[in-house]
């Protein structure tokens, strides 16, 4: 088929100038009989991450398959970011719960030689499938133990729990939560092809999700000295920041290049990981 007639195909759904970036891509990654099928799944707003199976993150090239979100590029900024602060910070081990694919977890075990275990955890099997797939595809990048395992944030953090006790020593909890509120979800905010193809269990949720991290992890826990989370509202700032005390937890917010507000951080006063304040733009009180 030709170059016009492919891209005629993809701009029923895009812009020229984008349909004409996206065959590119296509053409690079795939097989020439495998490009009239990609570019219908595009016009169909597939994602062009699962039509061509893989995104580069970090250090990383991870697998991406539906059912599992896809990483964002606003998600590895934070991630490499805070990285280069880390790096000289001996962290016994760190948390990446809500894992999806193990981009952050996986991407901290390439990044941060003092540390000794990173342990991913998400509640869907198709998330720790891949993240085990991501893990031995790019077992030369990683630099200590990685384990990942089924756990559900709602549930998983009472104490006994076997879960629970296999986490007792980590120190860093990073998670990108879901955290767009049904109120939001089908608005101009969220790209139609999110919406129909990317997993909706990883999209929706709120507040809930930062109480669980804060009340069954954090508090449960006392090893935590530090956390990163992604967010997008200040209503989730303010909720993280009314249920960790003040004398004992510093906390700052980062926003992303485009100045939009991205995470929550926060630090346990005298810690070590009060280098994470570096990249803090803003200290809430
Ligand atoms: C926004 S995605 C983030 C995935 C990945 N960390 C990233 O940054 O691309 C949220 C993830 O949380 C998982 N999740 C949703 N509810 C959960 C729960 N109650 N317990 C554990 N994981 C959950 C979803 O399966 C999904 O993989």
């Amino acid at each position: 088929m030709s170059k016009s007639s492919l891209i005629s195909l993809l701009t029923k759904s895009f812009s020229k100038e984008q349909a004409i970036r996206e065959l590119k891509w296509i053409k690079n990654e795939l097989p020439e009989n495998k490009w009239l099928n990609a570019c219908n799944l595009r016009s169909n707003y597939v994602p062009l991450q699962y039509i061509l199976g893989n995104q580069p993150f970090g250090k990383l090239d991870l697998i991406c398959r539906e059912g599992v979100l896809i990483p964002r590029l606003d998600t590895e900024e934070w991630v490499i970011e805070s990285s280069k602060v880390l790096k000289d910070v001996k962290i016994n081990g760190v948390l990446d719960y809500c894992t999806g694919s193990g981009c952050i977890g996986l991407s901290y075990a390439s990044e941060l030689n003092q540390v000794s275990i990173v342990d991913c955890v998400d509640f869907k099997d198709d998330a720790i499938i891949l993240t085990n797939d991501n893990y031995k595809r790019n077992k030369d990048s990683i630099l200590c133990d990685v384990r990942v395992s089924k756990g559900d944030l709602f549930d998983s953090y009472i104490p006994n729990d076997q879960i629970y006790n296999t986490h007792t020593n980590n120190n860093l909890l990073v998670s990108n939560p879901p955290y767009i509120p049904l109120k939001d979800l089908h608005t101009d905010e969220v790209e139609k092809s999110v919406l129909k193809y990317e997993p909706r269990e990883a999209l929706l949720g709120d507040l809930e999700f930062y109480e669980a991290l804060c009340e069954n992890i954090l508090l449960k826990n006392n090893s935590f000295n530090g956390f990163i989370f992604e967010l997008g509202y200040n209503s989730q700032v303010i909720k993280v920041r009314e249920l960790l005390n003040p004398e004992i937890w510093s906390m700052g917010i980062r926003n992303d290049s485009n100045g939009k507000l991205r995470n929550v951080i926060g630090w346990k006063k005298q810690s070590s990981f009060n280098v994470l304040q570096k990249i803090v733009h803003k200290e809430i009180l």
